[in-house]
């Protein structure tokens, strides 16, 4: 059996997103690869900033990640720039890496009062969704709660979500380490997800519902006293590479819950394209060297 069929099984066999996601990065390392098609990018690959160039830069992504990486995360942003059009190109490789046994992330970032939330769920989440990924950030600003109808349509379908904790941008300290009484947002956050994550902790597997920590913070998670291994789902950080985040950083910001860390990185690894082996490789020794330091 190839790697890719091993994948693509799991993904047919009922296992729940942690499960999923523990054995892909098992078995291809931890690195969650980002598909981010900024202008700057597209233009420096000798592509037009157009739709043509979108789909000839995404398909470049697919053709070097699917099968290879085991995760990989689009911002659907780049794509909703060019309308209906662009998000049919965000969905094709959506569905071509998940073909392939590749999990994806969606990074949406989405978040609203519980019964709009509840037809982002349906896109996203849902077991008709035209294209869903394996996974969705969403944003909890509109308090944890509102974020209900997605929690529990993940845990039906078998996805996961990735709820916005604190965030590698700085302007994030603003919201994210404000205090209520003795608890920071960040850390009810963590407290929420871990209390999502309690049953999978009792059979020893990890939780659907993970958290966004970028590898960015500093000293955020020991100011804040945030206890990242009790939350026992995954932890994706990104801000690795082009937002100067290092190796060193993660072991410094994760400590002793470094094994359900998933760095993501997107601009420092596209940077090595428009080769499609000369991508595939910077991705692989990039989630190589990872896997040593996660190990
Ligand atoms: O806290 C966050 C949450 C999400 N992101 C997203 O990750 C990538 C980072 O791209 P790089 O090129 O590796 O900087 C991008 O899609 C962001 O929107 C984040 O950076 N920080």
């Amino acid at each position: 059996m190839s790697t890719t069929d091993s994948t693509t099984d799991l993904a047919m066999t009922g296992l729940t997103f942690g499960q999923r996601l523990r054995a892909t990065t098992d078995l291809h390392g931890p690195l969650c690869a980002g598909i981010d098609p900024h202008r700057t990018l597209v233009e420096s690959w000798g592509l037009g900033y157009d739709l043509d160039g979108l789909r000839r830069f995404t398909d470049t992504c697919v053709e070097a990640f699917a099968g290879q990486v085991g995760v990989v995360k689009p911002q659907s942003a780049f794509f909703e720039v060019f309308g209906s059009r662009g998000v049919a190109v965000l969905e094709e490789a959506i569905t071509a890496l998940r073909e392939a046994g590749t999990l994806v992330i969606l990074d949406a970032k989405r978040g609203d009062i519980g019964s709009t939330m509840a037809a982002y769920a349906e896109a996203y989440l849902g077991k008709d969704a035209v294209a869903p990924g394996d996974a969705v950030t969403v944003s909890p600003y509109l308090g944890f709660e509102s974020l209900r109808p997605a929690l529990d349509l993940a845990a039906q379908t078998g996805r996961g979500v990735f709820v916005l904790a604190l965030t590698s941008n700085p302007e994030g300290r603003s919201v994210q380490h404000a205090r209520l009484r003795d608890t920071s947002v960040a850390e009810s956050m963590v407290t929420s997800a871990a209390s999502m994550n309690a049953a999978a902790a009792a059979r020893g597997e990890l939780g659907s519902v993970g958290l966004v920590v970028g590898a960015t913070v500093g000293t955020a998670v020991q100011e804040l006293q945030l206890d990242l291994a009790a939350v026992n789902g995954p932890l994706l950080s990104p801000g690795v590479g082009a937002q100067g985040g290092t190796s060193d950083d993660l072991r410094r910001v994760f400590g002793d819950a470094l094994h359900n860390v998933l760095p993501a990185s997107s601009r420092e690894v596209l940077s090595a394209g428009p080769d499609v082996t000369a991508l595939r490789d910077r991705a692989l020794e990039t989630s190589a060297t990872l896997a040593d330091l996660l190990r």
